[in-house]
């Protein structure tokens, strides 16, 4: 019995300790391979003392991180300044990002402007990744950016298109040039304004065009404050006094948004049936006792303001480079003219139900958006300390995913520098395919409008709106450069991707039946 039981114990004893040495050794050798991989950091040009890369940057800022990407590799630290940030330039880490560690990407980062802004904390934009952007990314996707709530604006766009195609005529009559830069910010301005407000912000002497203009103005000031990131802790100093301004530009608006509310909130609701706009349906939430999450006034003046900034200077610098590359592309341009002419005819203008049945207009502008995304720089925040492509990316880290960079890899594009919208086309030996999936970012290769929970809400909006105008300027008038020469493709330098120079252009009504 005593044989027996020491036995037992001695066969336990055993198991216990070869188990034990076996946990031992597997915690061993995985500390060991996470602190061989905790110490590698990203790559990182050589630093100058206190400026650190920014006598590497030139002046368009990702194509400077393009060409530093091809010497420094997918992931790359770079600091400008006092201020820091990862640099990702490969599909292959862009996955890891957006999709294996989605979570740990999901918020943004806070830059040097948000000290000034009035709705710190309410940006949708800009917020951390918590039960207030979820409430607010639901809200969106469910209402106020649903393609349900779209179809009901679908006759604003029609009227704006419309508009449109009628001042680039009045050029035509008048024999005059026209820029078609503004004629674009005016068009998606006005789309978004009656959509988010029921009111058209140009042509009127009224608010909506004074909310244009300080919108405009909040943008510029916003990106000048945040330059002042390179200042590090300098920055409070507020040298060139743009902080101060942005205050002060913010209470004019906030002021100017509050009184339309109010004036809102004085005519009731809305009766069942009745076309509500993004105020009213914001404010019902507002109201809403039962509502999951309760927003505030400055949530919905924030939301607002968001609208504006992210979804009409995007769409009409996408339209401008889908013009240039159109008229310096006359095969391109008469395939597509052809296209709708096949389809739609010549005695009305194309419309947004046609879309569907236009494969070689959709392919120019997904072509359009992969040569010149209008966030061509997409920017999240690290959550936890966690490894990418082998390195540590501490926790706080500022990700730049350089989607220009990605979306013209010739690893990953042929003729990735050429126009050819051939390429998206069902037949196309590249296989990018005409899947939906595409715009949610799924391969990781073609991201104009991000990817994953943090993507663009705006998008369906945003393509409905490029089709159309795109479309019509193309069914119904040719085009000539000012000076008889090619359109000038330059970029244009900062975050954003406007073209260089403004697309002015002389316009032949080529015919005026409709
Ligand atoms: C050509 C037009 C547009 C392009 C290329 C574009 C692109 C983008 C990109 C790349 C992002 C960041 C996505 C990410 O982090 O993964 C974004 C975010 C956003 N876009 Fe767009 N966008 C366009 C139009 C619009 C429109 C029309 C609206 C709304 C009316 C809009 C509203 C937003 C909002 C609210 C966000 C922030 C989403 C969040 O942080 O959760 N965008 N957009």
């Amino acid at each position: 019995m005593d044989l027996q039981l020491s036995t037992n114990l001695l066969l336990l004893t055993s198991f216990v300790f070869a188990f034990t040495l076996n946990a031992f050794f597997k915690w061993f050798s995985s500390k060991k391979q996470s602190s061989t991989a905790a110490t590698k950091l990203p790559q990182s040009p050589s630093a100058l003392p206190l400026i650190g890369h920014l006598h590497l940057i030139g002046k368009v800022l990702p194509v400077s991180f393009q060409s530093l990407a091809r010497k420094h590799g997918p992931l790359m630290e770079i600091r400008l300044g006092a201020s820091k940030c990862v640099v990702v330039s490969s599909s292959s880490v862009a996955r890891e990002i957006f999709k294996d560690q989605e979570l740990n990407f999901s918020s943004r980062p806070e830059f040097a402007s948000a000290e000034y802004f009035k709705y710190r904390g309410s940006r949708f934009v800009l917020a951390q990744y918590g039960d207030y952007w979820r409430f607010m990314k639901k809200l969106c996707m469910t209402k106020l950016l649903a393609v349900p709530q779209l179809e009901k604006f679908s006759d604003i766009r029609e009227e704006e298109k419309l508009k449109l195609v009628e001042s680039v005529a009045k050029c035509c009559r008048e024999g005059l040039p026209c820029d078609l830069s503004s004629m674009f910010v005016s068009y998606t301005n006005n789309i978004i304004c009656r959509m988010a407000m029921s009111t058209r912000c140009s042509g009127t002497d009224n608010e909506a065009e004074e909310i244009r203009k300080l919108v405009k103005t909040c943008l510029e000031l916003a990106g000048k404050v945040s330059v002042g990131d390179v200042l590090g802790p300098l920055k409070v100093l507020d040298f060139s006094g743009n902080g101060k301004k942005l205050v002060a530009v913010m209470e004019k608006y906030d002021q100017l948004v509050e009184k339309i509310m109010k004036e809102r909130e004085a005519m009731g609701m809305k009766k069942e049936g009745m076309r509500k706009d993004i105020l009213d349906m914001l404010l019902e939430t507002y109201r809403d006792p039962t509502a999951e999450l309760k927003i505030t006034r400055n949530d919905m003046k924030s939301f607002l303001l968001d609208v504006f900034m992210a979804g009409t200077d995007t769409s009409a610098a996408a339209m401008q480079w889908a013009m240039g590359e159109l008229i310096n592309n006359p095969q391109a341009f008469n395939k597509l003219r052809e296209e709708i002419e096949t389809v739609v005819g010549s005695k009305r203008l194309v419309k947004e139900s046609d879309v569907p049945n236009l494969p070689y207009l959709r392919a120019v502008l997904r072509e359009t958006l992969r040569l010149h995304p209008s966030a061509p720089l997409i920017i999240r925040e690290c959550a936890a300390d966690c490894q990418v492509n082998g390195c540590l990316i501490k926790s706080k880290t500022r990700v730049l995913v350089n989607v220009y960079a990605i979306m013209r890899d010739p690893e990953l594009w042929k003729e990735a520098e050429q126009f050819i919208p051939e390429r998206f086309l069902e037949s196309s030996g590249e296989k990018i395919g005409e899947h939906q999936m595409e715009f949610k970012g799924q391969n990781f290769r073609y991201l104009p409008f991000g990817s994953g929970r943090r993507g663009c809400p705006g998008a369906s909006l945003a393509m409905n709106v490029m089709h159309a105008g795109v479309g019509s300027l193309v069914q119904r008038f040719d085009w000539k450069c000012v000076d008889g020469q090619k359109v000038d493709l330059s970029q244009g330098s900062g975050f954003a991707a406007e073209m260089a120079r403004p697309l002015v252009c002389t316009p032949v009504d080529c015919f005026n039946t409709f």
